[in-house]
């Protein structure tokens, strides 16, 4: 089986702290995400930097689209965007927006699953759409308040769905090797390494930690 994928989240707000951070935690990590409150305040020109510094990682930008799929996700995919995020919320109207997007760039398309209340049809609808990820995700806020994505992360596994299961919300060192045992194949981690003494040490625990899993 083949190793699950490190996301590096990237969330703040300052863009020289984003490219230091991604620098430091590069060689552990295989995804960059662009967090959505750093694509807020950043915009497209950050995704062209970050392309730029690391052509050979994979650059998602987490844009949690809610509306004009296609005309929102089209000048990302074109700066350099591997993947773009939009809400399943939103509708399959917009979700098929962003994959008509994505396939003029040969790129990808991740669901996330925040706040949908049915999570089985809403991941099954994507899948048939053609979104090549599926995310479970708990957000900052919905942490703050208690939650956790395990119970639904395990939920969307089971379904067997012919896509990526990307998981994010509050994942550290302590269970970052159950949500891979549970059929995560894109493990999303940004407090526990941007928030850590040393984001490089913390990125290469994780690493060891996914390797190992
Ligand atoms: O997507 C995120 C959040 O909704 C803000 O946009 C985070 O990047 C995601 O939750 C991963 O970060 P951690 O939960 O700190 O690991």
């Amino acid at each position: 089986m083949a190793k699950a994928l490190i996301q590096l989240a990237i969330d703040s707000l300052d863009v020289n702290a984003s490219l230091s951070l991604a620098a430091a935690a590069a060689p552990y990590v295989d995804i960059f995400e662009i967090g959505t409150p750093c694509i807020k305040h950043n915009g497209i020109a950050l995704v062209k930097e970050m392309k730029r510094r690391f052509p050979n990682k994979l650059l998602l930008v987490d844009l949690k689209t809610m509306d004009a799929g296609e005309y929102e996700a089209t000048p990302f995919y074109a700066a350099g965007a591997d993947i773009c995020t939009v809400l399943g919320v939103s509708g399959l109207a917009t979700i098929g927006g962003v994959i008509k997007a994505a396939k003029k760039y040969n790129a990808e398309v991740q669901v996330d699953l925040i706040n949908v209340p049915d999570k089985i049809a809403c991941a099954r609808a994507s899948a048939q759409a053609g979104a090549q990820i599926i995310g479970v995700h708990t957000g900052l806020d919905a942490q703050a308040a208690g939650q956790s994505p395990f119970a639904d992360m395990q939920t969307v596994a089971r379904l067997g769905l012919p896509m990526r299961l990307s998981v994010a919300g509050g994942i550290k060192q302590s269970t970052v090797q159950d949500v891979v045992r549970a059929g995560a194949t894109i493990v999303v981690v940004g407090a526990a390494i941007y928030g850590a003494p040393s984001p490089a040490a913390a990125a290469s625990e994780i690493r060891q930690l996914v390797d190992a899993a």
